[in-house]
């Protein structure tokens, strides 16, 4: 599994890049919005200079394909042409994944809520899908089922892409996705919180703590 974080805020990328087997950062621009207007490339490198050789997915702003395929050029010579473009698949942006890898431009096929659309991508060659988990559950849509079959189609192609579940709401929703066949999840910071910080897990750390104290009358194994 691939794990990446769905957030560009700077000093939380800082602290689980050095908790978490860190494969990339994601944005879009309703995350962007949280950090309010910032110095937008300025703010990137500085997540690059972090992430280091990990991942990072832009996505691109403009509607038609040309405006789409202009926003991917500007990132990637801003970033590097490593940078993963991020495109909302409906026509004008399958247009310009079509375009853009033939190109060899790196492409995360995004806001996709149904099979259909991922078939599309998987076809015109996106590297990643990012279907969008809780947004799906939100329309009554069996999100497990959808990246089921994702990763159904993408065995049955021997294609290269991979499943990039993105848009939790909590754990269970990244474990079914993990379960049902997402090579690689992104989630928010409290996500990885909740999952890492849940009391059952601090009880057991206290208790074995407790239980060596009273036996050795030593706080660590090195006081011995
Ligand atoms: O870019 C995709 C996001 O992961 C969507 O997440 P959201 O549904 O929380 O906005």
């Amino acid at each position: 599994m691939k794990f990446m974080l769905d957030t560009v805020n700077l000093d939380k990328i800082r602290y689980y890049q050095s908790i978490l087997p860190l494969a990339g950062v994601t944005s879009n621009p309703s995350i962007i919005k949280k950090e309010g207007k910032i110095d937008f490339y300025a703010h990137l490198k500085k997540i690059k200079e972090i992430i280091g050789s990990a991942d990072l997915h832009v996505q691109v702003v403009g509607k038609l394909q040309e405006e789409i395929e202009k926003d991917a050029q500007d990132i990637v010579d801003h970033l590097g042409k490593e940078t993963f473009i991020k495109i909302p698949v409906n026509e004008e942006g399958l247009a310009a994944i079509k375009s853009l890898k033939s190109k060899e431009f790196k492409v995360t096929a995004t806001a996709i809520y149904t099979e259909f659309q991922a078939y599309l991508a998987i076809a015109a060659g996106a590297d990643y899908l990012a279907p969008y988990y809780n947004r799906m559950e939100n329309l009554n849509i069996n999100a497990a089922d959808v990246i089921y079959a994702m990763a159904e189609e993408i065995k049955r192609s021997s294609s290269p892409t991979e499943i990039l579940a993105a848009s939790f709401k909590n754990v269970n929703q990244v474990n079914q996705a993990c379960r049902n066949g997402a090579q690689a999840i992104t989630a928010s910071p409290d996500i990885f919180e909740q999952a890492l910080t849940m009391p059952a897990i601090q009880k057991a750390v206290t208790d074995f703590h407790d239980d060596w104290r009273e036996t050795f009358a030593t706080e660590k194994i090195y006081e011995l």
